[in-house]
């Protein structure tokens, strides 16, 4: 990828991503600042360049992004690649696959794991699928935004394991907002909970950086609750896809779905705690 690149998306996660390409020499199209150039549409961006990397909301985003209107598919043709590291689920990913293919284009998924500092800190570990041609030729550009890549073979299993890796994520911080209310209802300090968790075997970085801005009530977004909801919601579907019994993540999913009626979509996903809280405070 040593071509000018085209980037998609520029919420918290596609900004961060991208300007470490650019501070790495990459040149990126679709960044209004930091020199780069900027253009109208999907299609006018892969049209200029011989790369397109995607970092959108959600499913349906990432599907009308190749699909509408002067979107992706109008431009794609033989010798682009089309790399979308969107969290969405395999069958979204897999029809925009066939779709790029049938263009004769290369296609790759590429979600990843890791939040806005780690995209920042150019820290991300990317799980990617599909065209391992694609993989290689994006190797330098994931090596500037991620620590480490991981190739999983055909399309559809890295956005498997995201989802599934989403769905502990989702589960573990119920459990852990359950921790810190029964701490705080039962006369405990709150922050020496946290001091305990770091010590133990079930210290882990989330807790760490999460525990003291939830304690503060305190939810500036690096992972919105939205999407957090929407991956708890794919890795649901993925369980029944597949027969899998998930009762502790359909209990999490109805947390962050209660968050998002409760207005909280846009906060960090650890503004949970607040919908975990609700109802103890209403009775
Ligand atoms: N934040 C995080 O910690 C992480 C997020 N992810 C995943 O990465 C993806 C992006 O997340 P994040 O950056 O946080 O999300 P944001 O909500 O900050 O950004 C989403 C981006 O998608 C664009 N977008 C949404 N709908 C459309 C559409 N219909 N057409 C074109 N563009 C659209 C938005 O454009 P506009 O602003 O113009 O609406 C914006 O640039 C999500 O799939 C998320 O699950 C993965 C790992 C970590
Ligand atoms: O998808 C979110 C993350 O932190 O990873």
């Amino acid at each position: 990828m040593g071509e000018e690149v085209g980037f998609l998306g520029l919420g918290i996660m596609g900004k961060a991503m991208s300007m470490n390409l650019i501070r790495h020499g990459f040149k990126c199209d679709e960044l209004v600042e930091h020199g780069a150039s900027v253009a109208e549409t999907p299609a006018a961006v892969v049209k200029k360049c011989k790369y397109t990397i995607a970092m959108l909301s959600d499913p349906s985003a990432a599907h009308s992004v190749v699909f509408d209107k002067d979107g992706v598919l109008e431009q794609m043709c033989s010798g682009k690649g089309y790399v979308d590291m969107s969290t969405v689920d395999s069958d979204t990913s897999s029809k925009i696959s066939e779709a790029i293919t049938s263009k004769g284009g290369c296609f790759l998924e590429a979600p990843v794991s890791g939040s806005k500092k780690p995209a920042e800190d150019g820290q991300l570990v990317i799980l990617a699928a599909g065209e391992k041609k694609l993989y290689e030729e994006a190797l330098p550009a994931f090596d500037v935004m991620g620590k480490k890549s991981l190739f999983l073979g055909q399309v559809g299993n890295g956005a498997k394991m995201k989802l599934v890796v989403n769905m502990i994520m989702g589960s573990m911080l119920n459990a852990f907002s359950e921790g810190l209310i029964l701490a705080d209802k039962s006369g405990l300090n709150t922050q020496t909970l946290l001091d305990v968790l770091d010590l133990g075997g079930i210290a882990n970085p989330m807790f760490k950086m999460k525990g003291p801005t939830m304690i503060q009530k305190s939810y500036s977004p690096a992972f919105p609750l939205k999407h957090q909801q929407k991956d708890m919601r794919l890795a649901l579907a993925l369980g029944d896809e597949n027969a899998v019994s998930m009762p502790v993540a359909a209990a999490a999913n109805e947390a962050f779905k209660k968050a998002r009626s409760m207005g909280l979509g846009d906060l960090d996903f650890s503004a949970v705690y607040e919908a975990v809280k609700f109802p103890q405070n209403s009775s």
